[in-house]
C-alpha cells in the first residue's frame, strides 16, 4: 500500500492524527511522496497555516528525487513567483524534466509554442455592447486549441460550484448556481493558464495580480447561474470587473443576460465578455445584475476572471 493509502486507511479507522504523522515523518525523512503530500497541505492550508515557501522547498526536494508531479507543480509556482523568486527559465526546465514521464506536463509543454503572444490582445477586435455601464466583447482572444486545453485541464478538477456568502466570505452550495467548476489556484496555474491570464489582463487593461483565480465552469442541460451580482456589498477590495471567456460553441440556451439592461449575449468560442460591476466608489452597480440562462442542450464551458479593484491574493477567498 502506498503512503497516501496508508494515511487514508488510518484516517478511516478513526486515527486521522496518526495518518498525518505518518506523512509528516515520511516528508521529514526526505520521502518524495510524503513531501509532495505535505506540500499540498501547506498550499491548500487544509489543516495548517498556508506556507508557500515551505511547500516550494518540499516540492524541490521531491522533484530532485525524481517525482515528476512535484517538478510540474514547482514549475507553476516558480513561473508565478509564488513562494519563491519568479524564474521563467527555471520553470521551463522543471516542466521539461516533468514532461519526460508526466502526461499532464507534456501536454502543457506541447501547448507553449502554440500560445498567442500577450501583445496579440491588442489585435483582437473589440465590440462595445454598452458604453455606460461598460460592456464589451473582445473577439477571438483565445485560440481554439487554448479553449480545448482549458476544458481538458479543468475537467478532472470539476466540483459543484459554490457561492461565496457575502457576509462570511465562505463558499457554500446554492441553487443560484448549479454548474460545476474548477479554480486554477497559483500552484495549479500552469504556464499556459498564466499566459491566458496575462492576455485577459492586457485585454481588460487590468493587472494579473488583481484577479481571483481563473474559474472554469461547465453547465450541462438544465444548469444555470440565476440572476446575481458579481460585486458584493461591503467587499473591501471590490470585484470591479468580470471577464468571461467562452470556451465552446454547440450548445443551446445558456445566453448571458443582463435583465436590467434588456441584453442577451451569446459570444462565440474564444471571445471574452468584459463588464464593469462597480463604479470608482467600489459600490456595486445595480444595473449589472446578470445571469447565465439554463443550458437546454449540449454543454456550455466558460472561464471567468473576477478582477478586484486592487491587488488580491487568489488563495484568499475574502
Ligand atoms: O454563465 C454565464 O453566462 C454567466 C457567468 C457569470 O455570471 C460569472 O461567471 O460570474
Ligand atoms: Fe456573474
Amino acid at each position: 500500500m502506498d503512503l497516501f493509502a496508508q494515511a487514508t486507511a488510518l484516517a478511516r479507522a478513526g486515527r486521522p492524527q496518526d495518518g498525518v504523522r505518518l506523512i509528516e515523518t515520511a516528508a521529514e525523512a526526505g520521502d518524495p511522496e510524503g513531501g509532495f503530500i505535505l506540500a499540498h497541505w501547506l498550499l491548500y492550508a487544509s489543516d495548517r497555516p498556508r506556507d508557500l515557501s515551505a511547500a516550494c522547498r518540499l516540492l524541490e526536494s521531491a522533484a530532485d528525487k525524481g517525482k515528476p508531479e512535484a517538478a510540474r507543480v514547482l514549475a507553476h509556482l516558480t513561473a508565478n513567483g509564488a513562494g519563491c523568486e519568479p524564474d521563467a527559465q527555471k520553470a521551463l526546465e522543471l516542466l521539461k524534466r516533468a514532461a519526460a514521464t508526466d502526461a499532464i506536463a507534456s501536454a502543457q509543454l506541447a501547448m507553449l509554442p502554440l500560445l498567442r503572444s500577450e501583445d496579440s490582445a491588442a489585435d483582437s477586435a473589440s465590440e462595445q455592447v454598452s458604453a455606460d455601464p461598460h460592456i464589451e466583447i473582445v473577439r477571438a482572444l483565445l485560440s481554439p486549441s487554448e479553449c480545448a486545453y482549458l476544458m481538458e485541464r479543468a475537467e478532472p478538477l470539476l466540483k459543484p460550484s459554490y457561492v461565496d456568502d457575502g457576509r462570511t466570505g465562505i463558499g457554500r452550495p446554492d441553487p443560484i448556481r448549479t454548474s460545476h467548476g474548477a479554480a486554477f489556484l497559483p500552484h495549479e496555474e500552469d504556464l499556459v493558464v498564466q499566459a491566458i491570464n496575462r492576455r485577459i489582463a492586457a485585454a481588460t487593461g487590468t493587472r494579473t495580480g488583481n484577479s481571483e483565480a481563473l474559474y472554469v465552469m461547465r453547465y450541462t442541460p438544465g444548469q444555470q447561474y440565476r440572476p446575481h451580482m458579481d460585486a458584493l456589498p461591503g467587499l473591501k477590495n471590490q470585484r470591479e470587473w468580470t471577464a468571461i471567456a467562452y470556451l465552446n460553441d454547440g450548445f443551446e440556451g445558456g445566453a448571458t443576460t443582463f435583465p436590467k439592461l434588456d441584453l442577451s449575449l451569446r459570444p462565440d468560442a474564444g471571445d471574452l465578455l468584459v463588464f464593469r460591476n462597480s463604479g470608482g466608489d467600489q459600490q456595486p452597480d445595480p444595473r449589472m445584475l446578470h445571469a447565465g440562462e439554463p443550458v437546454t442542450a449540449g454543454e456550455k464551458w466558460i472561464a471567468t476572471r473576477w478582477i478586484r479593484h486592487g491587488p488580491h491574493d487568489p488563495y484568499d477567498r475574502g
